[in-house]
């Protein structure tokens, strides 16, 4: 599905559903009952410049927007029907609360693919991959200057001391991709670090966050996460910017301001490929 919507828009470009209603434009600014109507209008103006959509479930709950994001999944489905929806909701438990949680994402909201946190192990992430046909990006290197803390750590229990990034890297390359539904999460803002995901990694799709609002190089993004290996070149890349395209304008033409930003990442997206 991602290849396809890939090849259909020309794009790498995921644009990130982040809505946060004091960011809305002026006429509709505060009002949470709006979120499926600003979401819509974005979706509508950016539907053939994507390779996918990645609604992030907190902005809807913190909201008591659930609703909204069900009708905004249904949208989605009817005017992009060909790109696929990951659902940004880092989940991470125990195999029982894991099923429950992978009935969320895959059946109440019908996601193509979830964010995971890989962090409790194997068997929290299995109850996912039972559902074949769906994905999941596990945490790897993420965006933001704490991801440090524990993933640059080196796991003195592992065979070459890898850090804990390269060593989720490899799991989700190797042992733990057992039907090819695994993905990476890795950090537009450390290229070197994708740069080392895609040796660890070569085939699995890379989500990279952290364009746009983040200062993210996307040209280094795509140098580091696209490459030739042994003659073919690298799995996908799934490159989102959320706020940088969400906000582009607090005026009336909001959806149009985005569409120039979002056409503005794709152009530089493909322009940036060997
Ligand atoms: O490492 C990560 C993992 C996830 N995210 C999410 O991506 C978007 C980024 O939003 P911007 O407005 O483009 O900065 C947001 O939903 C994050 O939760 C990430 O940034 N980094």
């Amino acid at each position: 599905m991602l290849s396809a919507a890939e090849r259909q828009n020309n794009s790498m470009l995921c644009v990130g559903l982040d809505p946060e209603p004091t960011k809305f434009p002026d006429r509709i600014k505060g009002d949470s009952n709006k979120i499926y109507d600003f979401c819509a209008a974005i979706v509508d103006a950016t539907a053939d410049l994507v390779n996918s959509f990645k609604p992030q479930i907190a902005y809807f709950a913190a909201h008591r927007a659930e609703g909204q994001l069900e009708r905004l999944m249904e949208h989605m489905r009817r005017v992009a029907p060909q790109v696929p929806i990951i659902l940004d909701a880092k989940r991470g438990d125990i195999g029982s609360t894991a099923e429950q949680y992978a009935i969320e994402a895959f059946e109440r909201y019908g996601a193509d693919a979830v964010t995971l946190s890989p962090f409790m192990g194997w068997d929290s992430v299995a109850p996912y991959l039972k559902y074949h046909g769906k994905g999941a990006f596990l945490l790897c290197r993420t965006s933001n200057p704490g991801g440090d803390d524990l993933q640059n750590q080196r796991l003195a229990s592992v065979d070459g001391q890898p850090l804990l990034y390269e060593h989720v890297a490899r799991l989700a390359q190797g042992p733990w991709n057992l039907n090819g539904q695994l993905g990476l999460v890795v950090g537009a803002t450390y290229p070197k670090e994708i740069e080392r995901v895609r040796e660890l990694a070569p085939t699995v799709p890379l989500l990279i966050p952290g364009v746009g609002a983040q200062g993210g190089d996307a040209a280094a993004t795509v140098k580091a996460g696209l490459r030739e290996r042994d003659g073919a070149t690298t799995g996908p890349i799934i490159v989102n910017s959320s706020r940088a395209i969400l906000y582009a304008s607090n005026g009336d033409d909001f959806a149009a301001a985005a569409r120039r930003v979002a056409l503005q990442t794709r152009e530089l997206l493909q322009a940036s490929r060997a």
